[in-house]
């Protein structure tokens, strides 16, 4: 992973005189496949405000509105979550101290041969030998026993409290939205909060570098989440996130306060493809860079990826969540979507009757 990690040097560098675009990075055909709507349409990504999910007077209205957002788009802007300003805040300011600091320092905690943990650039493999525009922090946060100490950096000195934090606010909100998606979805809260409780979490963070080619790079591939739920904190309001529906990409900007749910293939198994597991990318900015920090809540029900009972025909086969996991990484490496591979098809269910 060395090398990898000394591409994002060579693209850090050639930030401040990028007037040439190194090779590696021109992808210009993939950032131009599929319109984006301008600023001329009107469109609303669905936002949902946890305040009135949780009063009883418009509590079931704005169920049905999270529902109709997890079902159309599997993405939207959660407003009033009720996450501690000073934990978010104090996350944001981590990431940007952290990205901020010398190449050498952050390579303290690089990533290892053949591990994804750590920093470098994660993308590599689905963006076919071209490299996003992107550099990362990966760390697993949850379980507790299960964070590798080595990869959270010691520099800035409040990091690892930060993230600590931060990390068990996110589950905490996890369980807080796994309720109202219960109720929406009319199963048992305890099957669809249970298949949450106890599981990973991840969390990655990028820092995309202003890219005076911004037509040409990708900050992230397309890809949809393989996780369960990802919830994502933008630490500036650089826009760049793009959402595809019905073909075309979304632009979503930041909204101050707000962060940003979607849906990933995991709780769109678990929910029989109720919810869908949207594709998404980030685009570069000529002038700004941009952070996020984004959290992965993972999902099994007794070691199984598969649909909770009560929501019809299973639509996907079950699989161990170690094939799941396993199957998802070298799908993603490979730029294709291992969910589609576990879709029980139709010829099947009538070859069944
Ligand atoms: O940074 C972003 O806006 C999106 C990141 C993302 O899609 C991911 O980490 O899976
Ligand atoms: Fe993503």
């Amino acid at each position: 992973m060395e090398r990898v990690v000394d591409e994002v040097v060579l693209s850090r560098a050639e930030v401040a005189d990028s007037t040439v675009l190194p090779d590696r990075y021109a992808r210009p055909d993939e950032v131009g496949d599929g319109v984006v709507v301008g600023d001329d349409e009107n469109y609303e990504v669905p936002l949902v405000d946890m305040a009135r999910l949780l009063d009883p007077d418009s509590s079931e209205a704005e169920t049905a509105k999270l529902g109709s957002a997890c079902r159309d788009w599997g993405f939207f802007q959660l407003t009033n979550h009720g996450v501690e300003e000073s934990v978010a805040q104090d996350m944001k300011d981590s990431t940007t101290q952290f990205f901020r600091l010398p190449l050498d320092k952050k390579k303290a905690v690089a990533t290892k041969a053949g591990g994804v943990e750590g920093f470098g650039h994660h993308f590599l493999g689905a963006s076919r030998g071209k490299l996003d525009w992107a550099e990362s922090l990966v760390l697993k946060t949850q379980l507790m026993e299960e964070r590798s100490m080595e990869f959270w950096p010691a520099d800035p000195a409040a990091f690892r409290s930060s993230l600590d934090k931060y990390s068990l606010e996110m589950s905490k909100l996890t369980s807080r939205l796994l309720a109202f998606m219960a109720s929406d979805l009319g199963v048992e809260p305890e099957a669809l909060a249970g298949a949450f409780r106890g599981k990973k979490q991840t969390v990655a963070l990028h820092h995309y570098p202003p890219c005076q080619h911004p037509d040409k790079v990708l900050g992230i591939t397309p890809h949809h989440d393989g996780l369960g739920l990802t919830l994502l904190l933008h630490v500036d309001d650089t826009p760049g996130l793009q959402v595809r529906r019905d073909g075309r990409w979304f632009p979503l900007d930041s909204l101050p306060g707000a962060l940003v749910i979607n849906v990933g293939d995991m709780l769109q198994i678990l929910t029989n493809g109720r919810y869908k597991s949207p594709e998404h990318r980030v685009l570069a900015d000529a002038e700004r860079g941009r952070a996020t920090a984004v959290v992965f809540q993972e999902a099994c029900v007794g070691g199984m990826v598969r649909p909770l009972p009560g929501l019809g025909d299973a639509r996907y086969r079950a699989i161990e969540y170690a094939e799941y996991f396993e199957g998802n990484y070298t799908a993603l490496a490979e730029g294709t979507r291992f969910v589609d591979s576990l879709q029980i098809s139709v010829t099947h269910d009538e070859k069944e009757v």
